[in-house]
């Protein structure tokens, strides 16, 4: 089957789950139409249906219109919601992917039918402008439809496949990380407050400035300090603003905080 004609819906369309949705609908060759969100409160997903996607409060109706089942609720709600509807799913045409955090694929088995294909999935709220990095893992069941998983979670940015003892991990740099990285550049931006910049123009500055210093290590897959060394002219500006910056714990901090959201969640 022709990949795009794959059904989608993502049940409890909110924050992670409207970012994706925003991702695929914005998408050249996937069809609004096959895509269905549901929540409880449907206020906030009016405006998609213009967008041609569906939209309800009835997640058993939207499974039976659909092949892949994106499940976005709160981890504690997940359980429930597969519950729900565990009746109407069918090892042979759906495949469930869960987006919460510490819901392991041993616990969501327990909860759906025998042979299952079973995701989880680990991207971020960049699926809004098609620049998520999503972790992946899956059950055996899971590995045939493992380029279905990718077609979609590709549309919204990038994915890689992993353990899912590397899961946690993946989460805290690859979700938790798009809020580390805006905190460092809201950072710099009142930097550039304070040396004279006005904010609009801090934020064009810094937005782009990060951009580039990211595709700097796509494209050419150096490591970090290969560039920093390009830019840390001898007794120059930047070395010792950076020294500075770690002289009061910048790299630390960092590192400090990446583990104390892993360790929240492991
Ligand atoms: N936010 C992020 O960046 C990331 C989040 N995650 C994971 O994604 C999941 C969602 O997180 P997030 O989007 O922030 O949470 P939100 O609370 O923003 O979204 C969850 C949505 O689920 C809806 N919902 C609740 N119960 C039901 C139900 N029974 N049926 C249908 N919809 C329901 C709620 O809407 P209503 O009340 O109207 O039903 C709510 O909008 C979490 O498990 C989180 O761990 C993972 C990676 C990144
Ligand atoms: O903060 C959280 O728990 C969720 C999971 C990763 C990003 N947001």
């Amino acid at each position: 089957m022709n990949l795009k004609n794959k059904r989608v819906c993502i049940i409890g369309c909110g924050n992670l789950g409207k970012s994706i949705l925003n991702g695929l609908v914005d998408d050249k060759d996937y069809p609004s139409e096959n895509i269905i969100a549901t929540k409880r409160s449907l206020d906030a997903i009016k405006l998609y249906e213009e967008k041609g996607v569906r939209i309800t409060t009835d997640n058993v109706w939207a499974v039976g219109e659909s092949d892949v089942i994106i499940v976005a609720v709160k981890p504690y709600k997940v359980i429930s919601v597969l519950n729900d509807i565990k009746a109407h799913l069918k090892p042979e045409k759906h495949i469930v992917v869960s987006l919460a955090t510490n819901v392991h694929v041993n616990e969501l088995e327990e909860s759906l039918p025998d042979n299952m294909p079973v995701f989880r999935a680990m991207p971020n709220t960049a699926a809004d402008v098609k620049e998520s990095m999503t972790s992946l893992c899956h059950n055996e069941a899971g590995t045939p439809e493992l380029a279905t998983v990718q077609y979609f979670f590709d549309k919204i940015g990038t994915s890689i496949t992993i353990n899912e003892e590397l899961m946690d991990a993946a989460t805290v740099l690859g979700s938790c990380g798009t809020a580390f990285v805006l905190r460092f550049i809201r950072a710099m931006v009142q930097g550039g407050i304070q040396i004279g910049l006005d904010s609009k123009t801090a934020t064009e500055i810094v937005n782009q400035t990060v951009k580039g210093a990211a595709n700097l290590l796509i494209e050419r897959k150096n490591h970090p300090e290969f560039e920093i060394d390009k830019v840390t002219t001898p007794k120059g500006c930047t070395i010792l603003g950076l020294n500075e910056m770690e002289h009061n714990g910048l790299s630390s901090s960092l590192i400090k905080g990446i583990v104390t959201s892993y360790d929240k969640i492991s």
